[in-house]
């Protein structure tokens, strides 16, 4: 399982030592770790993602040519042509997470526009922000996932919940489980890692239960 940890921006290059697989950078600038300043150069093989929410073409394609971003995460409201419009944009070339808020139930349905024009879905637990809220959802929720699409599972996630973890990853709804995506949960302040806690975090999952 790849981990992607989110929200980056005081003690990046301590993080980026850990080597996850994923670093976030949030491009919203009412976020609380809203990124700024400039990301150090990263271990091979960690890949920047940028976060933005409902944010245009052309501010996007800015940020990803500023910081060299790999990836991106769509966390708002875009729609599929959107999407689309973006990938040919970047012919292809950077992968588009689109996130989805799961609130007490969620309608698959509503993935099914967005199959043919990103790359990966991310789960995000449905909250008075857009993101980074610091609960999670009921991930049996998932079980009725109905696409081959790899996703991120985000949304609360904290060092308390590898063995909820661990037993969710068991189930078939995890088939499919890309990536799990960390974020507020191991803050000391908005944007800066708790680097101890992701430490044995990450040991923990590549451990295994
Ligand atoms: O973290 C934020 O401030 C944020 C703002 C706007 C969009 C996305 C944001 N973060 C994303 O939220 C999820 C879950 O975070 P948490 O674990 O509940 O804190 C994560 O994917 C972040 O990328």
């Amino acid at each position: 399982m790849k981990l992607k940890i989110c929200g980056m921006n005081h003690n990046t290059a301590e993080v980026a030592a850990l080597k996850p697989d994923y670093l976030g950078f949030i491009f919203w600038e009412p976020s609380s770790r809203v990124f700024r300043g400039t990301i150090p150069e990263l271990p091979s093989g960690v890949k920047k993602v940028g976060v933005f929410v409902d944010a245009s073409l052309e501010e996007i394609l800015e940020k990803i040519k500023e910081f060299g971003l790999h990836m991106v995460q769509l966390h708002g409201n875009e729609s599929p042509s959107f999407c689309k419009e973006f990938r040919a944009a970047t012919q292809l070339e950077i992968p588009v997470i689109k996130a989805f808020s799961v609130g007490a139930s969620f309608n698959f349905e509503q993935l099914g526009p967005y199959e043919a024009v990103c790359d990966f879905y991310l789960f995000d637990t449905k909250g008075k922000l857009p993101g980074g809220n610091s609960f999670s959802f009921d991930w049996e929720l998932l079980s009725d996932y109905p696409s081959d699409k790899p996703y991120f599972l985000s949304g609360g996630i904290g060092p308390g919940d590898i063995d909820s973890l661990f037993e969710f990853m068991h189930r078939p709804e995890a088939g499919k489980c890309h990536a799990l995506d960390v974020n507020s949960r191991f803050e000391s302040r908005p944007g800066e890692k708790k680097v101890a806690d992701l430490t044995k975090f990450k040991k923990r999952l590549a451990q295994g239960r």
